[in-house]
């Protein structure tokens, strides 16, 4: 067993193991998470790779690792992220995921087998048939950083718990819309010519010609229920088909609906008027059953229903009553409540009913899309980058992301300063933010830059992990209010803010000269040459970068102040990186804010606070 101390420094800016390849240094960048760095001690008691796997276990997997000089030998460690894939996927996808990490495809995994293995994976990629709960959520123990859907509907990811958990959950929005509009279409045309009850029973020795007799589709309306992606493709096919196209959607622009030709109408009118009703909206818990006795008895008599979207949105049981007693003349369906179907459903037996076992996206052309979306959307996230399909965090364009990228760090060191000035006890419960930028309000995406504040306020207070998916849900849990306010200034529209300001209210100081009369504490930033920088803490004005940590003294304004806090410093080796000094009136008091690249011990910290002319100092690490 060797026995030896090392000593491990986390910082967000490099990777050194030994020895120290490309691809070690790139599979560990996803755990990229603090900007502090945190001298850390550990006995060395196991192999040094068990130990480095267990210290980033511990840090939630998600800092950097710099091994010091010779304090310890790092051996090249296999530190790819791991990805399950618990469904079908096609092969193109599976290359990508391969080319970045170590791929396990374990198909037909029980619920139980899932929450056995998920605590060794960094992702999971899933298609409709996995249920994500959020025991998933819980037996992944942190370690599960993403969900990717390799489809549209979620509705088998609980997105709550995986917000909770801050996992990220993206999906495949767009490649296989013209799938799952395709086979809607093939089941309108194939129900309204008997195709699959005539196809069994000529397959059984009959000829039954007259039993078959079906209806026209051209010059009937179809009403279209959820005018998103795939209702759309429908709608634009049942044109061509000569169809009268109608659809509801609250959500539907108008003048989508009118390029294609289609009239936007009322749920009420949709389902009264139309021929054939076409299902496409999600199944959430309000549009669970949408469609149940009472619509059913709204709708036209002999009324035809195609559902490729999903089995949830109607009541089945009211479907099959419909049915019996003609309302509905032929359903065809793709997806039902539960999948598979029970073998004895009284729904799945009817003879006017056609199904197929959910293959609206069941195309070569469609797996092989979705596979690849899902695939890069997978390791663009787990690289830390912000996915463009995600469907529980906010969705930042590639060009504002990097455009926004030294403000996200400016954001969470304003947090984390402001944070670290109230008085230990004083609770902090309301805090608000203020903007000014010479740009229009809907030029200027914040989200990204509160979620970084709140990043920077809760993670030095608490153990919580937080991140741009649970920072919302994280500052709820703990009754942290944060108000946002726009200031137009006159300054270049160029850059998108031209400053930040965190007030905290309702609490005490431990430094005083953070205050504002109102009693507030208040800290501004802004973003210098890209860096970010400290301009003015309460009343006093002052320029220092916010990196490393930081002495905030207040003291009598009066000459040699500089030199005599700088030379106590220095003797304890301590390096200055920067200096400003900030005042309200001459010769009366003055804030000294100091960066320095060390922590400096207490002895030097109280000998600052013995200086004659210092008021008060506190110590901030950034
Ligand atoms: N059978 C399959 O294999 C298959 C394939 C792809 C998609 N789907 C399903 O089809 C559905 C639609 O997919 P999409 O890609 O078009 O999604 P989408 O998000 O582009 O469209 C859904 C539309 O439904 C609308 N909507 C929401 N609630 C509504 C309501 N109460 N009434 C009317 N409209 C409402 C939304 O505004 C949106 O425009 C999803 O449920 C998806 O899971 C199934
Ligand atoms: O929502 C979807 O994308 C479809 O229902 C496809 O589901 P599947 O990936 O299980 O075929």
């Amino acid at each position: 067993m060797a026995s030896a101390t090392a000593k491990l420094i986390f910082t967000p800016r490099i990777i050194s193991t030994t020895p120290s390849s490309t691809s070690t240094q790139s599979s560990l960048l996803p755990f990229l998470k603090s900007s502090s760095p945190i001298p850390l001690k550990l006995s060395l008691s196991r192999s040094p790779s068990l130990l480095v796997r267990n210290v980033l276990k511990t840090l939630d997997s998600s800092d950097i690792l710099v091994s010091r000089g010779r304090d310890l030998e790092l051996p090249s460690l296999d530190l790819k992220p791991k990805v399950l894939v618990s469904e079908k996927l096609g092969e193109a996808g599976l290359e990508v995921l391969r080319s970045f990490g170590d791929v396990d495809c374990s198909y037909n995994l029980s619920p139980d087998e899932l929450c056995k293995k998920i605590s060794l994976f960094d992702a999971l990629i899933v298609r409709s048939g996995t249920k994500v709960s959020r025991e998933v959520f819980e037996a992944a123990k942190g370690r599960l950083k993403v969900v990717g859907r390799a489809g549209v509907g979620i509705d088998n990811v609980d997105l709550q718990a995986a917000t909770e958990f801050g996992c990220l959950v993206v999906n495949a929005p767009t490649a296989n819309t013209v799938a799952a509009a395709e086979h809607g279409i093939a089941l309108l045309a194939s129900m309204a010519r008997n195709v699959a009850q005539a196809d069994a029973s000529i397959k059984a020795g009959k000829w039954q010609r007259n039993k078959y007799v079906g209806v026209s589709l051209v010059g009937k309306t179809l009403a279209i229920m959820g005018f998103g992606k795939v209702g759309s493709e429908v709608a634009r096919r049942a044109k061509g088909l000569g169809m009268h196209v109608v659809a509801h959607d609250p959500y539907a622009p108008a003048d989508r609906a009118r390029a294609i030709g289609v009239d936007l109408v009322s749920f009420e009118e949709a389902i009264s008027t139309a021929d054939f009703i076409s299902l496409h909206i999600p199944l959430t818990p309000a549009t669970s059953k949408i469609f149940n006795d009472e619509i059913f008895a709204m709708m036209k008599k002999g009324v035809r229903i195609i559902n490729v979207a999903r089995g949830g949105v109607i009541d089945e049981d009211a479907l099959v009553r419909a049915l019996d007693i003609g309302i509905v003349a032929q359903a065809a369906l793709d997806v039902f409540t539960e999948e598979p179907p029970p073998k004895d459903s009284k729904l799945v037996q009817h003879e006017n009913v056609t199904v197929t076992p959910h293959l609206g996206a069941s195309t070569k052309e469609a797996q092989e899309g979705v596979a690849i979306e899902i695939a890069e959307a997978v390791v663009g996230a787990l690289r830390g980058e912000l996915a463009a399909t995600a469907v529980n965090a906010p969705m930042v364009p590639a060009e504002v992301l990097s455009e926004l990228a030294p403000y996200v760090v400016l954001a969470e060191k304003l947090g984390r300063l402001a944070v670290q000035l109230v008085a230990g006890g004083s609770g902090v419960k309301s805090v608000k933010v203020v903007y000014t930028s010479a740009r229009d309000s809907d030029d200027l995406d914040t989200r990204l830059l509160r979620a970084m504040i709140t990043k920077g306020i809760i993670e030095p207070i608490s153990s919580s992990f937080v991140n741009l998916v649970n920072a919302d849900y994280t500052a709820k849990q703990k009754g942290l209010r944060i108000s946002e306010e726009r200031v137009i200034v006159d300054t270049s529209p160029e850059f998108p803010v031209d400053s930040i300001q965190v007030h905290i209210s309702n609490v005490e100081s431990k430094f005083a000269s953070a205050l504002l009369e109102n009693g507030e504490i208040s800290v501004e930033g802004k973003v210098k040459d890209g860096i970010p920088h400290l301009t003015c803490i309460g009343s006093f004005g002052v320029d220092v970068s916010l990196e490393g940590n930081l002495i905030l003294c207040r003291q009598v304004d009066q000459p040699g102040m500089i030199g005599r806090v700088g030379s106590l410093l220095g003797e304890q080796n301590v390096n200055v990186s920067f200096m400003s000094v900030g005042r309200l009136v001459q010769r009366k008091h003055a804030i000294m804010a100091i960066g320095v690249d060390e922590e400096p011990d207490k002895e030097t910290l109280k000998k600052i606070g013995d200086v004659q002319a210092v008021e008060e100092f506190v110590f901030i690490k950034l």
